[in-house]
């Protein structure tokens, strides 16, 4: 057994992650099922493939797999969140020894990391779920990692997983231990819970860059020109996107507007709603996904409803880059709220500033504005604190009132630079409308309520005199 890393599931990222393991010169164990006519010899096939996996052993046979590996055992599961997880580790569990690591870099669930890295630690056996980003070509070149569980277990596969990451700035890995349990599934979760809202707001700008009288190609340039201020990976791939073509038409004019979603954006809603933090960004994004697949209602709702005539946007590709900016820095906001709420409800004690630090790179969110959170982070959790994020939002904030007021006025449909607004002047007010929701849940469930004239302790209950 002279294998040092085991990668079970040979899908798109755990090929991509083996590949990356054996290019960093890691002799590595590959298995892959067997599935009569449907998935036969696909990990021997996919060695023949690829020259850099000459060394690497595959199999077929989970006992012959687990044989090849050196002891403790590190391996890697890459398969489908869910059920699967839980099936594989049954499967494995009778050829594992006590100390053997399994790590789960699948979108898992961190409730159910929770619970497997319990059972687990029950048989002796170390579990690390671990998030993974950065798709197809990140697990190739280099992902951002967000390992979980035991910090001794890790320090284990510590060397596997800080090579194959990508690296920062300066040059550290994309990788780093994020506290217990199901943590690191957690900020995987809110990292695509931020991916979703990034994704959204491109999509809205481009909407309204479009209503405003320009074609995709010169929107593209016109992003082109954003760069400079406000770069991302998902800035750099909508401009590739909207400048491919198919027989001299744009190939994105021909992609049913139905965005689907695998579930990371889901649970990252319940996880704000259950831990009482208002994600509402996320939660437009991922509703203004579920709006967009009633195709069919759409059009009929057009057509009942769609006649005014509108005024028409004015507005410049700066006022939109503006307001673009803004939404950003209210969804990283709400983003890392998400995870700092959570650290301190589950004892996780996480670190903002690493975080965004192994998202600088390697993963779907990576931007200019991460750089600049990594140092944030070192001086507050709450980056609506920090002095220069102030002074951008104070400069941005007229402009996102112009473009979503101009949108409401010309019917453009803009959630989350929308919601960025309204959150923002939410969380910025101090005497809210919350009080009169107090009266009526207290005036009809007499749910009590607090005064600001005492010590707002002390809960009050009415006998209103009920008029109706
Ligand atoms: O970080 C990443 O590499 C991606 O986020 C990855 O995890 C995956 O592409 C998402 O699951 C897509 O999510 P949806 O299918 O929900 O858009």
């Amino acid at each position: 057994n002279t294998s040092e890393f085991g990668l079970f599931g040979l899908g798109v990222m755990g090929k991509s992650l083996c590949r990356n393991l054996a290019n960093n010169g890691f002799k590595i164990a590959m298995f892959n099922r067997h599935v009569d006519g449907v998935e036969v010899d696909v990990a021997k096939n996919f060695k023949a493939e690829h020259p850099e996996l000459s060394e690497a052993a595959a199999f077929d046979n989970i006992s012959a797999f687990v044989n090849a590996l050196e002891t403790p055992r590190k391996i890697m599961l890459m398969v489908n969140a869910g059920k699967t997880i839980d099936y594989v580790i049954e499967d494995l569990l009778p050829h594992l020894s006590v100390g053997d690591i399994l790590i789960d870099g699948g979108n898992s669930n961190y409730k159910k990391t929770k619970e497997r890295f319990e059972y687990l630690k029950s048989k002796g056996i170390h579990f690390i779920g671990t998030g993974v980003s950065g798709g197809e070509e990140g697990a190739l070149k280099g992902p951002s990692i967000m390992p979980s569980g035991d910090q001794e277990a890790y320090n284990n596969v510590k060397p596997f997983l800080e090579k194959i990451s990508a690296k920062d700035q300066n040059n550290l890995p994309c990788c780093t231990y994020v506290g217990p349990e199901g943590s690191g599934h957690f900020i995987k979760m809110v990292h695509n819970g931020v991916e979703y809202v990034e994704m959204q707001l491109l999509a809205e700008v481009i909407t309204i860059l479009e209503a405003s009288g320009h074609n995709l190609d010169e929107i593209a340039n016109i992003l082109e020109t954003w760069k400079n201020t406000a770069n991302s990976y998902l800035l750099e791939i909508t401009i590739d996107i909207l400048r491919t073509k198919e027989c001299n038409d744009w190939l994105v004019k021909k992609i049913l507007d139905k965005a689907g979603n695998k579930g990371t954006g889901n649970w990252t809603t319940i996880a704000s709603a259950e831990l009482g933090v208002p994600s509402t960004l996320i939660a437009s994004a991922l509703f203004a996904r579920y709006t967009s697949f009633y195709k069919e209602e759409r059009i009929q709702l057009h057509a009942n409803f769609k006649s005014e005539t509108i005024s028409g946007l004015q507005l410049s590709s700066t006022e939109i880059l503006e307001a673009y900016q803004f939404a950003r820095i209210i969804n990283h906001y709400q983003g890392f709220k998400l995870i700092a709420e959570a650290s301190d409800k589950f004892s996780w004690n996480l670190n903002l500033s690493e975080i965004a630090r192994i998202w600088t790179n390697g993963c779907i969110i990576r931007s200019t504005l991460m750089e600049a959170l990594v140092e944030v982070f070192k001086e507050t959790t709450n980056i609506l604190t920090n002095s220069q994020l102030i002074t951008s939002i104070k400069h941005y904030k007229p402009s996102v009132k112009k473009v979503v007021s101009q949108c409401v006025l010309n019917d453009i449909t803009v959630s989350c630079l929308g919601e960025s607004i309204q959150f923002f002047n939410g969380i910025t007010t101090v005497d809210s409308s919350a009080n009169i929701i107090q009266a009526q849940r207290d005036y009809f469930g007499a749910h009590t309520y607090k005064r600001n004239d005492d010590d707002g302790v002390k809960s009050h209950h009415t006998i209103w005199n009920k008029t109706n």
